[in-house]
């Protein structure tokens, strides 16, 4: 069994898929920590891990902890996805390829081998990124911006009477009309912009890459925006098609 493993920024994604056939997942969830990864992993899958994949957008040190635990827990090996100038007929837009975030980058190889088209790539997360692919697969770059979390929780930080809970934060989003309630003018207020950079982005997109554009959503957050963009495709695993490319396995060749 594989373990697969997306460490964004809040959360680490993961999932354990099939040796034999990767598109076998067997379980998967949301660790909010190395820990909490741990313990999940330790619960079902104490014996059997053969090897580990993944992506991180924490600092190396971090990852490197995370990667001797899994050594020292699991006796297994993990192959960590690096920043390349060129992949799957895909070539990074950043003038400094590594420094783009490689979150975003197995996003845009994911989107780009599964359609072989122009895409456009929304990550909503921690942050939201947008990226762009043109026809033939290069990489027009992108924006970055805060996400929900991050903007709902600048409120809170800086004023003093913007306090609300999860499940008040929750029933607010259930419309967009003006909010008579602290959660409801906040919650809306963040939808709303969200929605304005989903339009921008879609428009850019038209503009950069004409009119056959392939929308993917990804990330945490990517439910909520889903109803705006109706074509596109949700796709919560994307980064791991992108993984999976990166980082084959090590019968087939090393990272
Ligand atoms: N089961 C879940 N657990 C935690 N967050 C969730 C869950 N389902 C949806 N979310 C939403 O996902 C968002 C976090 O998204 P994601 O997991 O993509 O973030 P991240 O990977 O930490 O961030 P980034 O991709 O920017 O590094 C939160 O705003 C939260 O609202
Ligand atoms: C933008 C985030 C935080 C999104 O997870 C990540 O992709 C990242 O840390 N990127 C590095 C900066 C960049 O992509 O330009
Ligand atoms: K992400």
């Amino acid at each position: 069994m594989i373990l697969e493993l997306d460490c964004g920024n809040s959360f680490i994604k993961w999932r354990v898929v099939h040796d034999r056939d990767v598109s076998q997942i067997l379980a998967g969830g949301i660790a909010g920590d190395d820990r909490e990864l741990l313990q999940a992993l330790r619960e079902r899958f104490a014996q059997g891990l053969s090897f580990c994949r993944l992506v991180s957008v924490r600092t190396d040190e971090e990852t490197a902890l995370l990667v001797a635990a899994l050594r020292d827990g699991f006796a297994i090996d993990c192959l960590i996805a690096a920043p390349s100038p060129q992949l799957a007929g895909v070539s990074n837009g950043y003038d400094e390829y590594q420094r783009l975030g490689l979150d975003r980058w197995l996003a845009v190889v994911g989107a780009y081998s599964l359609v072989g088209r122009a895409c456009l790539i929304l990550d909503l997360g921690t942050a939201i990124t947008s990226d762009f692919v043109e026809r033939a697969g290069r990489h027009l770059g992108g924006f970055i911006c805060p996400g929900m979390p991050l903007m709902r929780n600048q409120l809170r930080t800086h004023t003093r009477r913007i306090r609300y809970d999860d499940v008040m934060a929750e029933r607010a989003q259930h419309s967009l009309a003006p909010g008579r309630s602290t959660a409801e003018a906040v919650e809306r207020g963040c939808l709303l912009m969200l929605r304005g950079f989903v339009s921008t982005q879609l428009e850019l997109a038209r503009e950069q890459c004409g009119e056959e554009v392939e929308v993917f959503l990804t990330g945490g957050d990517a439910a909520l925006v889903a109803e705006w963009v109706p074509a596109a495709r949700v796709m919560p695993d994307l980064v791991f098609v992108g993984l999976a490319i990166a980082c084959p396995l090590p019968s087939a060749r090393s990272c």
